[in-house]
């Protein structure tokens, strides 16, 4: 049995995923106290428990704890990752709905199912874009693509949006199993090829996506790079609005987002994601903050080193590489003045 401090670093709902994850692919138990302890409202939300049932059900976990609210968990994991076909429903941890992210239910049962024996095909319902985690959108075209690059095969399709605080989105994954995930090195990213953009409203009207295509597209031309921003009036059971902006350098992805709110002008929408954009831009960095802290699992599993550079050094970074070297299963070391993360991962007999 693992002893996990949910409280430490972030604090937030990361170790508990990062956990789990590893739980389930190395048949090893844990026991995770002060789930989510630094949050405001502490402890299992609808997406962490979504997650946290998601994982037992890929590797027939017995479980204490997984219920709303909940502090502590008690994993046990029955069986190796089992692929196969996979419905999760936020609205199943929180009947009144929820727009807990689904993306991140995703990553916590995605590697487990790619390094499993065969295909699986996941179907998520609940938020797809939500602040303060990955969009659906960065999913497919940042992080997925990346994936692929260290042999992890994955596709996704946005089926409907799904925004805070309704919900109601709908994607379909399909993994392929037998995984065998290489080492990545990213330290020089190349010259920008393009920014591609999304300017998406649900259930609201099509001048408003217009007017954040057409915002995004100047602010871009006027920094001075290539930029194809679409307008698009899509599916989903809530009005929404939002700018997602994918940028393709010659070796790396990164993704940025701003979202709609009530009497938000459209192009204050527009110039949130733009900003994040440039900044990062300027930066000079392969992989983006969020990134950094996600290629932490994958590089972990991998066959060989990885080493990249990241434009800051997050909380979530460092947390996420300590709970990994609880588990025993890499070394990770974190430059902090040049902003360069290595990951040395030990071979062990996964499950
Ligand atoms: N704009 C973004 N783009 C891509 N990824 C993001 C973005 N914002 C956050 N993330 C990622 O979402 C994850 C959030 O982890 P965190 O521990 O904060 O969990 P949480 O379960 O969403 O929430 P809580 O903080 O309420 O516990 C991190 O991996 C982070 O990198």
């Amino acid at each position: 049995m693992i002893d996990i401090d949910g409280s430490y670093g972030e604090g937030g709902g990361q170790v508990l995923r990062t956990s789990l994850s590893l739980a389930a692919i190395t048949g090893e138990s844990i026991r995770i106290a002060g789930i989510r302890a630094k949050r405001r409202r502490p402890g299992l939300a609808a997406q962490h428990l979504t997650a946290v049932r998601a994982a037992a059900r890929i590797c027939d976990a017995k479980m204490q704890g997984d219920t709303l609210g909940s502090m502590m968990l008690e994993f046990i994991p029955g069986s190796a990752v089992k692929p196969g076909q996979y419905t999760f429903d936020v609205t199943e941890a929180q009947q009144s709905g929820s727009a807990g992210a689904m993306t991140l239910v995703l990553q916590t049962v995605l590697l487990p199912l790619a390094l499993a024996s065969a295909e699986s095909q996941i179907i998520l319902k609940g938020g797809t874009h939500v602040p303060f985690s990955p969009t659906m959108t960065y999913i497919e075209q940042v992080y997925l693509p990346m994936l692929r690059r260290m042999g992890v095969k994955a596709t996704a399709k946005l089926r409907a949006w799904g925004w805070y605080p309704q919900g109601g989105g709908e994607m379909h994954i399909k993994v392929n199993g037998n995984g065998k995930i290489n080492g990545i090195t990213l330290l020089e990213r190349g010259n920008l090829q393009q920014v591609r953009g999304l300017a998406v409203v649900t259930e609201l009207a099509s001048h408003i996506s217009q007017r954040m295509a057409n915002r995004a597209q100047n602010l871009l031309h006027q920094a001075g790079l290539n930029a194809a921003i679409q307008a698009l009036r899509e599916k989903g059971i809530a009005p929404g609005a939002g700018v997602f902006l994918t940028a393709e350098y010659k070796n790396s992805l990164t993704g940025f987002g701003g979202f709609g709110r009530l009497r938000l002008p459209a192009e204050k929408v527009a110039d949130i994601a733009c900003r994040q954009l440039l900044e990062f831009h300027h930066t000079g960095a392969p992989v983006d903050e969020h990134l950094g802290d996600q290629l932490l699992l994958p590089a972990t599993l991998a066959l060989e080193e990885s080493q990249y550079g990241v434009s800051k050094i997050s909380t979530h970074l460092t947390t996420n590489a300590a709970i990994i070297e609880k588990f025993g299963l890499a070394r990770i070391t974190v430059d902090e003045a040049k902003k360069i993360v290595a990951i040395a991962p030990i071979r062990v007999n996964l499950s």
